[in-house]
């Protein structure tokens, strides 16, 4: 069964309750869903034959939630070249901020520069037009789950 981390980055809660909502229905599907807390976030080096899903909501000007901005600097700093790593980023913004969804976009290129491979592109959930990112998240995830079955065939 192929496995799926989840990680998440939150100042209110909301990119933590989307992630916890698709560990959920992701695991439905059949696959082992690894939601990471914090906590375990240091020292942690995604694993390349295992699905990585970031979720993070934007803080400041375009800048990443605390408890995962440490991570971000370890990975950067210690740079593991990741180029069999699929993952999949939900970033959670608000429009009318110019640096809109910016972590999400910090954490693209991150990934993208330690040579990991994005599965889906980013999707991008708006807090001007949406009160419940979850609905949003459930519905990428048909997309998503496309895109990990044309990696089999
Ligand atoms: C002080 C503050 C700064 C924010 N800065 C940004 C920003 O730069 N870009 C953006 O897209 N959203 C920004 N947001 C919006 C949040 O990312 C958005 O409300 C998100 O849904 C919060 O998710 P969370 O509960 O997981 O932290 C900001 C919100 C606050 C309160």
């Amino acid at each position: 069964m192929e496995k799926v981390n989840l990680v998440f980055g939150t100042v209110y809660g909301s990119a933590q309750f989307v992630a916890e909502t698709l560990t959920d229905k992701i695991a439905e599907l059949d696959f082992t869903a690894n939601l990471l807390q914090p906590a375990d976030l240091t020292g942690y080096v995604p694993s390349e034959d295992e699905l990585l899903i970031v979720v993070t909501s934007t803080t400041g000007q375009g800048d990443l939630p605390d408890d995962i901005a440490q991570w971000f600097s370890e990975l950067k700093s210690v740079a593991p070249y990741l180029p069999k790593l699929q993952y999949s980023i939900i970033g959670l913004g608000d429009s009318s901020y110019e640096t809109f969804c910016g972590a999400a976009k910090q954490f693209d290129e991150l990934l993208s520069e330690l040579g990991a491979k994005k599965l889906t592109e980013t999707l991008e959930i708006d807090a001007c037009e949406t009160m419940e990112p979850e609905t949003e998240a459930i519905q990428w995830i048909p997309a998503w789950h496309a895109a990990v079955q044309s990696l089999a065939s």
